[in-house]
């Protein structure tokens, strides 16, 4: 079966975000890796998105833009089980003014076992990787000791 044939069948939920300084690395990334992506569910923080769809044939569902919520709304995604990988290529020279946003979102990626690639390379081995084209689900953990911690804390209080 054809590699991209493979992805079809398999369809994830991938979150794209790139910052400023970044969105000329993610277009380009993007569009070196369109005949996969495009068989999967793509979301973006407003303008990553935009300008993915402005520049590629590519249907992209759009979140708001990033500094006024973006991030955060990937995040949601993320606890509600409906992003299976994330690609973020974020500024590390650059401080930004919704810089709690972009730590909450890298957290919540780790708590949740979501595949994170922080960098171009990293995104290169996650789209090149067999799972890509199987019936992978990342797994998710259990903490249900930190929800009884939690329960026996409130109901102590
Ligand atoms: O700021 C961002 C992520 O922190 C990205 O947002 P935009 O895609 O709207 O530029």
């Amino acid at each position: 079966m054809k590699y991209t044939q493979r992805h079809m069948n398999h369809p994830k939920h991938i979150a794209l975000v790139a910052h400023d300084n970044k969105k000329k690395e993610m277009l380009a990334w993007v569009s070196e890796h369109a005949p996969i992506l495009e068989q999967h569910h793509l979301y973006a923080t407003g303008t990553t998105g935009a300008l993915l769809e402005h520049n590629l044939d590519l249907t992209i569902e759009k979140l708001i833009s990033g500094p006024l919520g973006g991030d955060q709304q990937v995040g949601a995604l993320i606890t509600e089980g409906s992003i299976d990988m994330l690609i973020f290529f974020w500024d590390p020279f650059e401080p930004l003014p919704h810089d709690p946003d972009v730590k909450a979102l890298l957290r919540i990626a780790a708590v949740w076992n979501v595949p994170v690639a922080c960098n171009q390379a990293t995104a290169d081995f996650l789209i090149q990787s067999p799972l890509m084209g199987e019936n992978y689900t990342h797994s998710v953990p259990d903490y249900e000791h930190y929800r009884i911690k939690r329960r026996n804390i409130a109901e102590t209080n």
